[in-house]
């Protein structure tokens, strides 16, 4: 369970989050949505401090990251991984060298890191790709990778900011199917930022509104399954079309 009490956050005199509460049960995926600026991104950064809160108080399992020193946050954030709209994989690695990076942080020794890696390709449906590199792969294998990399540790919570928002059609699909799979089998908390309504609607269990550093409703809502595909598109495109006279 995520839990944030009254955060707020302001930069050189912009306020980005005003006091806001928002509790995430274990296990959901719950969307959180608004236009540019709405203070989408630094909110899903409070989550895991990535981002300080000016005020309030940031609660992630048992654990008040609020309270917690330097080091006793970097051990907590091993519970919370984390993805980016561009990947952010360590070029010069391949495929499981960045997968084998969180492990290698906390010591984890040479056997075990091969072993978890493997198992993380395999969940995410990489395994054939593990000794390439970051620039021989689509963008959806990209942030497959990413993923399996932000769940080496065996985190309880996946923060995604706009983790779909580079991608085409067909891959957003990919990675959300993988997103999904991560929910239904390992039962992980899954907060998505994205400013894609068919992400929303697709896969997300509950949707927080942002608008101008504040939130504006947040409500349970009842995901319609990954039927967004190419084909769709086109037809709904051909629904659009324009019969000149
Ligand atoms: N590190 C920072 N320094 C200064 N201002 C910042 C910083 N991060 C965010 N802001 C400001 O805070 C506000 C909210 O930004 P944030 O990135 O959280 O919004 P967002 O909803 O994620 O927008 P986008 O979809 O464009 O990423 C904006 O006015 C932004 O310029």
């Amino acid at each position: 369970m995520i839990e944030l009490i009254q955060v707020e956050k302001t930069f050189d005199g912009v306020r980005a989050v005003y006091p806001l509460s928002l509790t995430i049960p274990k296990g959901q995926i719950h969307g959180i949505v608004g236009t540019s600026g709405a203070g989408k991104s630094t909110l899903i950064r409070i989550m895991n401090l990535l981002e300080k809160p000016d005020k309030g108080t940031v609660k992630v399992g048992e654990k008040i990251l609020t309270y917690l020193s330097e080091h006793e946050l970097r051990k907590a954030r091993q519970n919370i991984g984390m993805i980016f709209q561009q990947f952010q994989l360590v070029l010069n690695r391949t495929v499981a060298g960045n997968v084998e990076m969180p492990l290698e942080l906390v010591g984890v020794s040479k056997k075990e890191r091969k072993k978890r890696v493997e198992e993380c390709l395999q969940f995410v449906g990489l395994s054939d790709k593990k000794d390439a590199y970051p620039s021989q792969l689509s963008g959806g294998q990209k942030q497959r990778v990413a993923i399996a990399r932000a769940l080496a540790n065996k985190p309880s919570v996946l923060l995604c900011d706009e983790p779909t928002s580079s991608l085409d059609p067909k891959t957003t699909i990919e990675v959300l199917q993988v997103l999904r799979h991560i929910k239904e089998t390992l039962g992980v908390t899954i907060v998505i930022v994205t400013h894609e309504m068919d992400v929303v609607k697709s896969i997300c269990e509950h949707v927080t509104i942002m608008r101008e550093g504040k939130l504006i409703d947040s409500f349970q809502i009842e995901p319609q399954g990954l039927l967004v595909n190419e084909d769709q598109y086109i037809e709904d495109l051909r629904k659009m079309a324009v019969v000149k006279k």
